[in-house]
């Protein structure tokens, strides 16, 4: 197995974490302090919400970029023109929130974020010393008082069989942001690219945590925690019939900070977003 899990309560969790994040980009936690009864409360009512057509009262808005994005205007992954089988709701504290479901998903982002907070600090822990001193300011510092942290809820429709040819659920790409936080899906899927390019599956037992860097931290720390290339694979058999339901947090900088020479958050991420065509 190329990643493998740390107990969270261990008393080396912090080290063997950062380790796995260094050489794999990627991180596994096993009891963790995020509930797994919330977890699946919200899979259970946005499955409900996605298969609803409230959905539908939410559409996407281009410039704050929160609500419903419906698989027609999903994702094209960078360097792919099929646009990935998925829609999904963007969650930010200043964007709208469906009033068909609970607060469960409001409640996650708060709980979610502090973790991801706390784990920001242990990345930062664990930065050699010549890799921090680049460092604009201390990463916690990067996301203190930010607003830009962002939760999507994802659902990846059961597969029809009219899909595009090459169409996948999501084609292989790195994430924009400096952390991402995602508790194990409704169904496994999810994969990760090793250094020799063979392709892995990420641990995803019901409860583990998946967490990954992405882009802006692999910008700010020259590449010592790289941002990972992970994909979604469609499912066959039986799980082809069946939703996929997966909810990752995206831990954002405040858009002014610093990340290298190059960029700051906003710079980087209005630049993503163009290669994404989410953003003209
Ligand atoms: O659904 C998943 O398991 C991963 C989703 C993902 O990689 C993303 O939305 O960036
Ligand atoms: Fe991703």
């Amino acid at each position: 197995m190329l990643i493998q899990p740390v107990d969270y309560r261990s008393p080396n969790a912090a080290q063997e974490f950062c380790a796995s994040l260094h050489q794999t980009g990627f991180g596994v936690l096993t009891h963790h302090p995020l509930s797994q009864a919330l977890v699946e409360h919200i899979y259970a009512e946005w499955l409900a919400f996605f298969n609803s057509s409230a959905k539908f009262n939410y559409p996407f808005d281009p410039v704050k970029f929160d609500g419903y994005f419906s698989p027609q205007v999903s994702e094209t992954a960078k360097g792919f023109s099929k646009k990935d089988l998925k829609e999904f709701f963007h969650i930010y504290p200043h964007g709208r929130f469906p009033t068909e479901v609970s607060d469960a998903a409001r409640t996650y982002y708060q709980q979610g974020s502090a973790l991801a907070g706390e784990l920001l600090e242990w990345v930062e822990r664990f930065t050699p010393p010549d890799i921090q001193a680049a460092y604009s300011m201390p990463l916690p510092d990067m996301i203190r008082h930010s607003e830009q942290t962002l939760l999507r809820v994802l659902h990846y429709p059961p597969l029809q069989g009219d899909e595009d040819p090459g169409a996948v659920r999501a084609a292989a790409h790195g994430d924009i942001n400096l952390l991402t936080i995602l508790p194990a899906a409704t169904q496994a899927g999810l994969q990760v690219i090793a250094k020799d390019g063979q392709w892995h599956d990420v641990p995803c037992d019901f409860g583990m945590l998946i967490v990954n860097i992405g882009d802006m931290l692999d910008e700010a720390s020259n590449g010592y925690y790289p941002s990972t290339v992970h994909r979604v694979l469609n499912p066959s058999g039986v799980a082809a019939t069946q939703s996929r339901v997966s909810l990752p947090l995206f831990l954002h900088p405040r858009p002014d900070v610093v990340l290298s020479k190059r960029y700051t958050a906003q710079s980087y991420l209005d630049e993503r977003l163009t290669e994404l065509g989410m953003k003209k």
